[in-house]
């Protein structure tokens, strides 16, 4: 397996596969080592990565040397003189709501996906329709996403910690990493300082988000036109080892593929007989049309302490037919199953299924499914490239106080 480094604050850090070694990988915001939350990472096989400093002595000593070390205007631990307190708050605001709702940990990875592939990660997807704004959220790509509410309920509680400091393109960022640990997936290193757009791109969104219709080539020329490969596109796919499918999104793989009025042949057939007694035709159907006279919904106010809320997750599509894409087993780590899955014919939606379809990302499908490491370490970063997109720095954008208002 090969090591690849990774550039953080510029310095070179070898991001390796070593398994003979423990680390933890807490932010230099965690002063102390009781306190750092990724002890669960010494389980697994992941990067050593220097400034992940494992004691509280060597972490104030990378502190003080990395105050000053800036990659552009982003740079790691940004709030630790102005919001010390950020990502300790994201992450147990997120762990909070997660106890309670697991499914909003999927819902704040799709919406980071949806934030950062659209104008870059600057949350212009929470932004609400207003005069001059056409909101993203009512794009038809965004109709199902969900987890605005839980961003709200976080940027509630920084703005009671830090008023006006912690945009909310970091906190969406910062959230889908806390998720996707939450989900068994890798932890990994992220740069903060992005600020907020001023506008949201809804014509963007409708063109330059992936349609769960597309082929291999169109998925290849979606992601290389936001600097993706085809390893990279195979890689961040992965994330569809968790969460829900509405059946509207894959119902004419079953009934009438490409117009054939039969099923789509890729489709293991056992799989074919399951997702029809979980997706009925004409109820889907029938629901699906029903949704686009309904008018976008009402998602939950935010409240300052997550212990009294409730997480709705409401979309248009809440009430609709959904399947999960469980592709997670017992003891299984994030990712495996889902390529596994791919390989039996096994995908649910199209786009999954096309990644077998052509040579290159086909022997990444494969490699993703028989050795976990290599997808985690891949995934992360991955993740650190999207959470990286065309980010507004200072003194572009604004940090708003609301995450769905311009301020
Ligand atoms: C070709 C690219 C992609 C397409 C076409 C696509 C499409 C979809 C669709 C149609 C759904 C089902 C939504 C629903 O039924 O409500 C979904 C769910 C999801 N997607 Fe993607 N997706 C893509 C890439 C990604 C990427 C890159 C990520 C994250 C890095 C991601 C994360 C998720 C997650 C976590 C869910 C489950 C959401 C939930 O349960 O709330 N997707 N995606």
């Amino acid at each position: 397996m090969q090591n690849q480094d990774v550039d953080i604050n510029d310095q070179k850090f070898e991001f390796s596969s070593r398994t003979d070694q423990k680390y933890k990988y807490c932010s230099l915001s965690y002063d102390d080592d009781d306190d750092c939350p990724y002890s669960f990472f010494d389980d697994h096989s992941f990067p050593p990565l220097p400034m992940f400093a494992t004691t509280s002595v060597e972490r104030r000593k990378l502190k003080q040397q990395q105050t000053a070390s800036v990659v552009g205007s982003l740079r790691y631990d940004y709030y630790q003189q102005t919001c010390p307190q950020a990502e300790r708050i994201i992450r147990s605001s997120v762990r909070d709501l997660f106890r309670k709702q697991p499914r909003i940990a999927p819902a704040l990875m799709r919406l980071a996906f949806h934030d950062c592939f659209v104008e870059g990660c600057d949350a212009s997807v929470l932004l609400d329709s207003a005069d001059g704004i056409h909101s993203e959220k009512e794009s038809p790509p965004n109709e199902s996403l969900k987890g605005y509410d839980v961003i709200d309920i976080i940027k509630s509680e920084l703005e009671e910690a830090c008023p006006g400091v912690v945009s909310c393109a970091d906190a969406v960022v910062l959230a889908a990493r806390e998720s996707i640990v939450l989900a068994g997936g890798p932890f990994y290193p992220l740069k903060t300082g992005r600020r907020d757009s001023m506008t949201s791109f809804a014509e963007d969104a409708t063109f330059e988000l992936p349609s769960p219709q597309d082929d291999l080539a169109k998925i290849i020329e979606s992601f290389s036109a936001k600097g993706f490969d085809e390893r990279e596109a195979v890689t961040l796919l992965g994330a569809h080892s968790t969460g829900v499918v509405h059946c509207k999104f894959f119902i004419n793989r079953l009934y009438n593929f490409s117009g054939t009025k039969t099923s789509d042949p890729s489709i293991n057939s056992k799989f074919l007989s399951f997702l029809k007694s979980k997706c009925n035709n004409s109820a889907a159907s029938l629901m699906s049309s029903a949704s686009k006279s309904r008018p976008p919904s009402q998602l939950i106010s935010a409240s300052p302490s997550p212990s009294s809320v409730v997480v709705q997750l409401s979309s248009t599509l809440v009430e609709e037919p959904a399947i999960k894409m469980d592709y997670e087993g017992p003891g299984e780590s994030f990712g495996t199953l889902y390529y596994r899955s791919l390989l039996q014919g096994r995908g649910i939606l199209f786009v999954d299924q096309q990644l077998t379809a052509g040579e290159e990302t086909k022997t990444w499908v494969q490699a993703y499914a028989s050795d976990v490491s290599l997808f985690h370490k891949d995934f992360g970063s991955a993740m650190m490239k999207l959470s990286n997109l065309g980010v507004l720095t200072a003194p572009m954008g604004q940090i708003r106080r609301d995450c769905r208002k311009v301020y």
